[in-house]
């Protein structure tokens, strides 16, 4: 992943003086899903299923017309097209599998392939196409979110900024030529992480998770019946002045101590019990080393509009206008 990231960096950043994130952003992130998932490098086909990606995020957020013309057609005539890429996969994955060409880990294509339950079932193509379907959901518009806002936020924060380049700085200073980021190098990053925490606080990517009531449950004088479902949403405890103070700051030392200071269950971006995101170290690491790469890249950078609004209108919140930003390499 990490080298994903640098070549994207050296292909899309370096020698610009101003970039927008957000574009960028989602194109990286498109890029390392098309990789892992299923091992398509060529710039090409990732720019079409990228594109049939985002028509189907817009067309699943709109009001559901199924006219000809409406977001919500376009939607669905694009996962169709879409399942007809994967089902090619597919089919040639099988074949390579068969020949021993692919191997059963090389990525998430292969595993779902080769899986079998308990009972030695493997899963349908539907079960498979489905499978993506949701990982693309879930990994993609989530993680575009934190690191679209990550420079943003930190830029409102001189103390933290300068503390998380300086951690970044003392990880590359300790690297030879050429070597790659350990997972003791990602767990060092403390005071990045602690940033992208509190990120995901003021901006939780996802609004709500629902859960079902397994029982009549009394809370707080009320009584919510069983089977009834619940709507939980982070932004009803991640701005609440009791559990983070002055929660309109970006502060991220609330995080310091691995978080030890923060109210259990208060702070959950990525929901929380037995069904908390299976994918949130995944989108930690990917956060981690977009912001190792930039600061190996760059030195500075000034937000072209400081003060540019975040909207969450689709959700997730995201800068306004993309986040315009000069650049000032490193020597
Ligand atoms: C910053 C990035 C991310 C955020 C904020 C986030 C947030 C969430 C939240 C709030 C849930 C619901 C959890 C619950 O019901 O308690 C969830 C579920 C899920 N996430 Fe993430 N997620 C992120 C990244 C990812 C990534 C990168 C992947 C995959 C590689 C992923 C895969 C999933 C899946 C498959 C589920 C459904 C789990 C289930 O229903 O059991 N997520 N995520």
């Amino acid at each position: 992943m990490s080298s994903e990231i640098g070549h994207h960096f050296n292909e899309k950043w370096k020698g610009k003086d101003e970039v927008k994130v957000l574009p960028l952003v989602r194109g990286l992130i498109f890029s390392i899903a098309s990789t892992l998932f299923f091992d398509v490098n060529d710039g090409h086909q990732q720019k079409q299923l990228h594109h049939l990606l985002e028509t189907i995020l817009v067309g699943s957020l709109s009001v559901p017309l199924d006219f000809p013309g409406t977001r919500y057609r376009k939607g669905l005539q694009a996962r169709l097209k879409l399942d007809e890429i994967l089902s090619s996969l597919i089919k040639r994955r099988r074949s390579d599998l068969r020949s021993g060409i692919a191997s059963d880990d090389q990525d998430l294509l292969s595993v779902l392939l080769t899986f079998r339950d308990e009972k030695g079932n493997s899963l349908t193509d539907q079960g498979i196409l489905d499978n993506f379907s949701a990982m693309f959901h879930a990994s993609y518009d989530t993680t575009v979110a934190p690191m679209a806002l990550i420079f943003k936020l930190l830029y409102s924060n001189p103390e933290y900024h300068e503390k998380v380049f300086q951690e970044q700085l003392e990880i590359i200073g300790n690297k030879k030529e050429g070597e790659e980021i350990s997972w003791k190098d990602l767990k060092s990053m403390k005071y990045t992480w602690q940033a992208v925490q509190e990120s995901l606080r003021m901006y939780p990517p996802v609004f709500g998770i629902f859960r079902k009531a397994i029982t009549d449950i009394h809370y707080d004088g009320y009584t919510i019946p069983k089977g009834w479902r619940v709507l939980c949403s982070p932004y009803t405890t991640h701005l609440r002045e009791e559990y983070f103070p002055e929660p309109e700051k970006f502060r991220p030392s609330r995080f310091e101590d691995e978080g030890r200071h923060v109210t259990p269950y208060t702070y959950v971006p990525f929901g929380g019990g037995l069904r908390t995101c299976p994918g949130w170290e995944f989108s930690k690491i990917e956060i981690l080393l977009f912001v190792h790469h930039f600061v190996k890249n760059f030195s500075s950078y000034i937000p072209v509009d400081p003060n540019e609004k975040v909207l969450s209108d689709p959700l997730p919140p995201l800068p306004a206008n993309g986040f315009s930003i000069k650049l000032f390499p490193r020597s």
